[in-house]
This record gives C-alpha cells, sequence and structure tokens, in this order.
C-alpha cells in the first residue's frame, strides 16, 4: 500500500514537473516571440511576415538566384550583395534599411542605415552592449567565452588584458616570423612554377600561411601541433557554417543532430590541445623564470596575477588562433584578386614598393612600411568591396531610443556591413568599382556618412586586431608583389560567399609568373 502510495506521489510529481515545463517552453517559444513580435511591430518597425517556428528561416534558405557577380574570370563583378546576401536584399526592396526579421523565435533588427547606427550607438556604452544569446550558444565550440563572445565587466577585463599585447612595440617583435612564413610560402610556389605549374590556389596557401603566422606570433608554437589545431578549427567552420541551420528554432539543435555533436567533438578536441599549449608553456616559464612577449606569454603573465582563469585563456586562444589569421588570409586573398584583374595597380604598388623600401626586400625595414600609402589605400578599397567580416552584431542590453523609435532590451541586431559598403546612396555611382585612389585622401573613402564604413567594426568594441592585420597585410604584400605578378586562371568563378566570413566559393585560383 505504502509502494502504491509512494509511486502515485511519484507520478503526481513527475505530471506537475512535466505540465511546469511544458508551460515555460509555451511561454518562451511561443507568447514571449508574439509579445515581443507586438512591442516590434508597435515601435514602429517593419519586416518580412515570420511562422513559427521558423521565423524567415524558411525564406533565408532558398538558393540564391544567379546575379552577375557569378561570372567567370572574364568579368568580374563586385555588385555582390544581392548574391551573398539575397533574402536582405529582397526585404531591403519592400521594408527599407532598418527592419526586424526572425531566426526561429529570435527578432533581429537589421540595420544597414548608418544614420540609424550612429544614433543608436551614441546612447549605448561599449560594455552596455550585448552578444546574440542565440549564436553565443550555437558557437560556442568555435569561441567558447572569447572577448568576440563577452559582455559587461567579463569583456572590459579581456579587453584590458588583451588589448597591450597587440601594442605596436610587440607586434614589431612579430614581424620576423611573418617575413619567416611568407619566404617558405613563396619558396613552395617557386618549386611549383619549376615543375611546369604557374597555376595556384591562392586563397588556401596564404589561409595555411597565415595560420601559421598567428600560431608562431601569438602562442610560440610551430609545424604539427599549430597544424593540428588549424586543421579542426577548419573542420568546425565546415560543420558550423557550410549549410544553413536551424539556429533560433525551438529543438533546432536537433534537426542537425549530428553536425551539432560533431561541432561539440571538434570544440573540446580543440580546447584540449590548447590545454596541453598552455600547461606546456606555463611549466616553461616557471622554470625559465622569464616571460615571452607573444600574446600567450603576456596573457599567462596576467593569469599569475589571477586575472584569468586557465578556462579563460583555452577560450582566449582559440578566439585569437580563429580571428587573428582567417580575416587577415582573406583580405589578402581578395586583394590579390583585385590585383590580377587591375595590372595598373599591381605596378603601382610595386613602384610605391620601390620607392619607399628600396630594392633590397631581404632586409626588410618595418619602420618604414607606414610609408606604403597606396598599398594602405588598396587594402581600404578591398576591406570595402569585400569586408571579410560582412556583419556586425549586438543584443540590446536595455531599451534604446532611437528619435522616436524604441528598439526594445533583449532585441538582436544584425548590421549589413556588405549592403553599406556598396550602398550608391553613400558611396556615389561608382560605388561598386574598385578604386583605391577614394582613400587617398580621406580615411572614410569619401562615404557620405562617418559610419558607413566598418570593415573592423565600431566604437569600443571594434577590432582589437586591426594593428596586427595592417602589418602582416603589407609585409606580405610587399614580398608576394617584390618577387611574383598575377593572372586570374581561365577557371576562376567568381562567387563569393559568406561562411561566417567572405570568401571565395570555390578558392581563388590565380596565374602566378616571376617578375623579369
Ligand atoms: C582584415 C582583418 C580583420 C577584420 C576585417 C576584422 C574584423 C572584425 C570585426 C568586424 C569585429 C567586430 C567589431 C564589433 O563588434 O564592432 C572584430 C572584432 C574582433 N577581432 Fe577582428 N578583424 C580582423 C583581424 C583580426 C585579427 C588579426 C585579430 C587577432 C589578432 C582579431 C581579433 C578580434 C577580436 C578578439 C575581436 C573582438 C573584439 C571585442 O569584441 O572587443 N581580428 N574584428
Amino acid at each position: 500500500m505504502e509502494l502504491l502510495g509512494f509511486s502515485s506521489a511519484f507520478a503526481f510529481t513527475a505530471l506537475v514537473f512535466l505540465l511546469l515545463l511544458l508551460l515555460k517552453l509555451i511561454f518562451s517559444w511561443w507568447v514571449s516571440p508574439i509579445r515581443t513580435h507586438m512591442k516590434i511591430k508597435k515601435c514602429g518597425f517593419g519586416g518580412p511576415t515570420p511562422n513559427f517556428p521558423f521565423g524567415n528561416i524558411e525564406e533565408m534558405k532558398k538558393k540564391n538566384f544567379v546575379t552577375d557577380s557569378s561570372l567567370g574570370s572574364s568579368n568580374v563583378s563586385h555588385d555582390i550583395h544581392s548574391s551573398v546576401f539575397p533574402y536582405f536584399s529582397r526585404w531591403q526592396n519592400s521594408h527599407g534599411k532598418v527592419f526586424v526579421y526572425w531566426l526561429g523565435t529570435e527578432p533581429f533588427l537589421y540595420i544597414a542605415d548608418p544614420e540609424f547606427l550612429k544614433k543608436m550607438s551614441t546612447e549605448v556604452m561599449a560594455k552596455g552592449w550585448g552578444k546574440p544569446s542565440v549564436f553565443r550558444n550555437d558557437r560556442d565550440p568555435m569561441f567558447g567565452n572569447g572577448l568576440v563572445m563577452l559582455e559587461g565587466n567579463d569583456w572590459h577585463r579581456h579587453r584590458h588584458i588583451i588589448a597591450p599585447a597587440l601594442s605596436p612595440l610587440n607586434l614589431k617583435a612579430m614581424a620576423s616570423m611573418m617575413v619567416e612564413s611568407t619566404t617558405q610560402m613563396m619558396e613552395r610556389w617557386a618549386a611549383q612554377m619549376n615543375s611546369g605549374h604557374a597555376e595556384i590556389d591562392v586563397e588556401r596557401e596564404i589561409i595555411a600561411t597565415a595560420g601559421e603566422i598567428i600560431a608562431k606570433t601569438s602562442f610560440g608554437i610551430r609545424d604539427q601541433n599549430a597544424r593540428e589545431v588549424l586543421e579542426k578549427l577548419r573542420a568546425l567552420q565546415m560543420t558550423l557554417f557550410k549549410t544553413a541551420r536551424y539556429v533560433g528554432v525551438p529543438f533546432g539543435k536537433f534537426f542537425n543532430i549530428k553536425k551539432n555533436l560533431e561541432a561539440k567533438k571538434l570544440g573540446k578536441e580543440i580546447n584540449k590541445l590548447l590545454l596541453n599549449v598552455i600547461t606546456e608553456r606555463k611549466k616553461a616559464a616557471e622554470s625559465q623564470s622569464k616571460t615571452q612577449t607573444d600574446l600567450l606569454g603576456l596573457l599567462l603573465k596576467e593569469h599569475h596575477q589571477q586575472k584569468l582563469s586557465v578556462r579563460e585563456l583555452v577560450d582566449e586562444c582559440k578566439t585569437f588562433f580563429f580571428g587573428g589569421h582567417e580575416t587577415t588570409a582573406l583580405s589578402l586573398t581578395w586583394t590579390l584578386l583585385l590585383l590580377a584583374t587591375h595590372e595598373d595597380w599591381q605596378n603601382q604598388l610595386r613602384d610605391e614598393i620601390r620607392q619607399v623600401l628600396g630594392d633590397n626586400i631581404e632586409d626588410l625595414d618595418i619602420n618604414l612600411l607606414a610609408g606604403l600609402k597606396k598599398m594602405k589605400c588598396v587594402m581600404n578599397e578591398v576591406l570595402r568591396l569585400y569586408p571579410p567580416s560582412p556583419n556586425v552584431q549586438r543584443q540590446a542590453r536595455e531599451d534604446i531610443q532611437v528619435d522616436n523609435l524604441t528598439v526594445p532590451n533583449g532585441t538582436n541586431m544584425w548590421i549589413d556591413v556588405v549592403a553599406m559598403h556598396h550602398d550608391q546612396a553613400f558611396w556615389g555611382k561608382e560605388a561598386n568599382e574598385f578604386k583605391p585612389e577614394r582613400f587617398m585622401d580621406d580615411a572614410n573613402g569619401g562615404c557620405f556618412h562617418k559610419m558607413g564604413y566598418l570593415p573592423f567594426g565600431f566604437g569600443g568594441r571594434m577590432c582589437v586586431g586591426r594593428n596586427l592585420t595592417f602589418m602582416e597585410y603589407k609585409i606580405v604584400l610587399t614580398l608576394l608583389l617584390s618577387r611574383f605578378k598575377f593572372k586570374v586562371a581561365p577557371n576562376y568563378h567568381h562567387s563569393p560567399a559568406i561562411m561566417l566570413s567572405l570568401r571565395p566559393s570555390n578558392g581563388l585560383p590565380l596565374i602566378v609568373e616571376p617578375l623579369n
């Protein structure tokens, strides 16, 4: 009898528990999104109609229609917005430059209006911005709680520890390693040319070299260890971003359960590898009583002062490993495409290199790199047309007032950098042309709005690694242009695509020839 009483009490408790769980799910996946939807509508924002439970994902998954940008090598169009973000391009036509769309049950405020962005960002301090929780969970295997994903006091603490490690003085110490890795890559290319193969997949090569550079300069690791972390990061990127997934959809994780488990496994393997690197470096630092001045050395020093835990260190290393090489490599990759299609600029840059650095490139004096003004203009123009980070994300942590509109607390934001960089309203009729000279006398490229050019983001959360990129870009490009000339391979198909970053979807085959 007693047993019967116990089991019915248990069944009753379980039933109550299930009912409560069901109510909670109904509230967070149905009632709360509907309330937010109403609130956003009341605030005056339009947008495509969402469906429960997918929001607007089904429309976003529809195949890209072919546009001018998907052309062969003879005709490379830079008018890419409607092919990389076809859904945003369509919705912009009907709803303007600021509207709301839905990833599952998560509302996102789409912003491609610099004036709106300016008004909104003046209301919020860097520390007051959030990052979309829905992405933080989804991308956890890749970034964990690294700087990119942090908020509030934790973000502030990490940023103050990391930023000094990327000071100009520390960066200069990294230059020789950049030269070393680039020279090795060029030797490989020369050997390939000698054996009669002039066509090189420049994207693959440069990504590998940039990976090697970040491994050496930031973590002091070489060869197999570095290669393993990079391979796993690449596999993780493919798993998470190659196909559209159901981020924001209730139980969305289970739609792609295999991929999500694979991502988790890869994330754990990368953590383990990095933990080994950190442990070894800590032991070495203790025995040598000497701190290495690479990023990890400096972070470890902070760790001794109890500022970053081991878990935090692993996440920061992961963030830097990925963030520190892919974006820089892509800026160089797109640059080589644009120079291959603009031989005049290739020659102009070579002349400038000779004038500023002289003929003896082997003994590159990095103090002179600042004199490469045309190269900087080319880089700015490439980052405008092909921003490796095609969007910037935020989440409101309080209601934000923009004129008579209110962006409600909790609203995610997707700032469409590609759209703003190609918008004729801000760049004039030649918005889709490669014209580095627009940056010659104006750091903002003559953009009609000072927040219309955001390759490195904005405000206090602007990219912490940009000085490293500037130096690496100039070193690698100087070495390459001083030794080779570049043409587009006949089988190149121009098809930029988003896989977290903006990259050429089929690599970048170029015909590389030695300079006479
Ligand atoms: C062409 C190269 C690069 C581009 C286009 C780029 C772009 C960006 C963008 C758009 C952001 C977001 C900023 C925002 O939210 O307002 C960002 C943040 C960040 N970047 Fe970069 N980045 C580049 C190179 C690097 C490098 C070389 C590193 C590391 C050494 C790096 C590390 C980071 C980190 C840690 C953040 C997060 C900063 C924070 O939230 O405080 N990036 N980057």
